[in-house]
């Protein structure tokens, strides 16, 4: 059994260091190695009991026109047939998406017992498609950029018909923060800056990409923008500063 917080947070550590469990498409791991030759199962119970993640990052029914068009022209760049017709990895990649990630992480009814077990990522803690954040983001490892796309839900109105300035805020912390533990491994938020240059339509489909600026010690610096779909209006443009953290710090052992 897993006997300490401070194990726990090794173990985290690896996961993201690895961006294995929380950056991979695949299934979540179903063991965790405690030590030379033993391994304890932490997610392979029998069907109907095994937890399955439900990967937001997946088209639903609620995504307009506009969304399933960006998601198709990113995703089909995730993965290239050569001349001779070998299936082989694109330029970009999709980031799965879940709303218990250090659960997923580790597979773990263990970890519930270190974290809230009610506790949820913030931007897909609402269930109903569409009615709140709907977005899919994408790397691209080779040009250390990230583009999301985003289709603002009803619930997320500020001025009336248009997204709210936390919501905006919430998304650039996402889609940084992400790209910024894609990276470097576990970061925080320590600085934000952001200029909201024209409002968002509610309803609409916006793109948000994130570039990296600079790497400085423990500090990313990252700067991202908001803008419409064909890049003609700019809505929101953001700078990041992410401070690379022990996940001992996170769960303050
Ligand atoms: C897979 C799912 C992905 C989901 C993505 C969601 C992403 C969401 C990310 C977040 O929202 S995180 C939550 C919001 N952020 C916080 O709550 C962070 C609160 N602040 C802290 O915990 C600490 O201040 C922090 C970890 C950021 C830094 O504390 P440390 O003790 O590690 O660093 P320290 O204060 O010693 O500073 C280290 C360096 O950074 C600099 N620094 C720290 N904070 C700064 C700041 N705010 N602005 C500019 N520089 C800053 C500091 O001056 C110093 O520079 P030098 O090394 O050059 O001397």
């Amino acid at each position: 059994m897993i006997r300490s917080g401070a194990q726990m947070a090794r173990r985290l550590s690896a996961g993201f260091l690895s961006r294995g469990p929380l950056f991979s498409a695949g299934a979540p791991a179903a063991g965790v190695p405690l030590g030379p030759g033993t391994v304890r199962t932490m997610v392979a119970l029998p069907w109907p009991f095994s937890s399955q993640p439900r990967d937001f990052s997946l088209p639903n029914s609620s995504w307009g026109s506009e969304m399933m068009r960006l998601y198709e022209h990113y995703n089909s760049q995730c993965e290239v047939v050569t001349e001779a017709g070998e299936r082989q990895r694109g330029p970009w990649r999709r980031l799965p998406s879940y709303n218990r990630s250090l659960k997923y992480a580790t597979g773990g009814v263990y970890l519930s017992k270190l974290i809230q077990s009610k506790a949820r990522l913030f931007t897909r803690n609402i269930r109903a498609p569409g009615a709140a954040f709907e977005y899919v983001v994408f790397v691209n490892k080779e040009e250390q950029r990230c583009v999301c796309v985003f289709q603002a839900g009803h619930l997320l109105e500020g001025p009336p018909g248009h997204v709210h300035g936390g919501a905006i805020a919430t998304m650039i912390d996402a889609v940084t923060g992400t790209h910024a533990a894609y990276l470097s491994g576990p970061v925080m938020t320590a600085n934000l800056n952001i200029n909201y240059r024209s409002p968002i339509p509610l309803g609409s489909t916006v793109l948000i990409e994130s570039c990296l600026d600079k790497n400085e010690g423990r500090k990313t610096f990252l700067s991202c923008k908001v803008t419409s779909t064909d890049g003609s209006k700019l809505h929101t443009e953001a700078t990041g500063l992410f401070l690379s953290i022990t996940v001992g710090k996170l769960l303050g052992v």
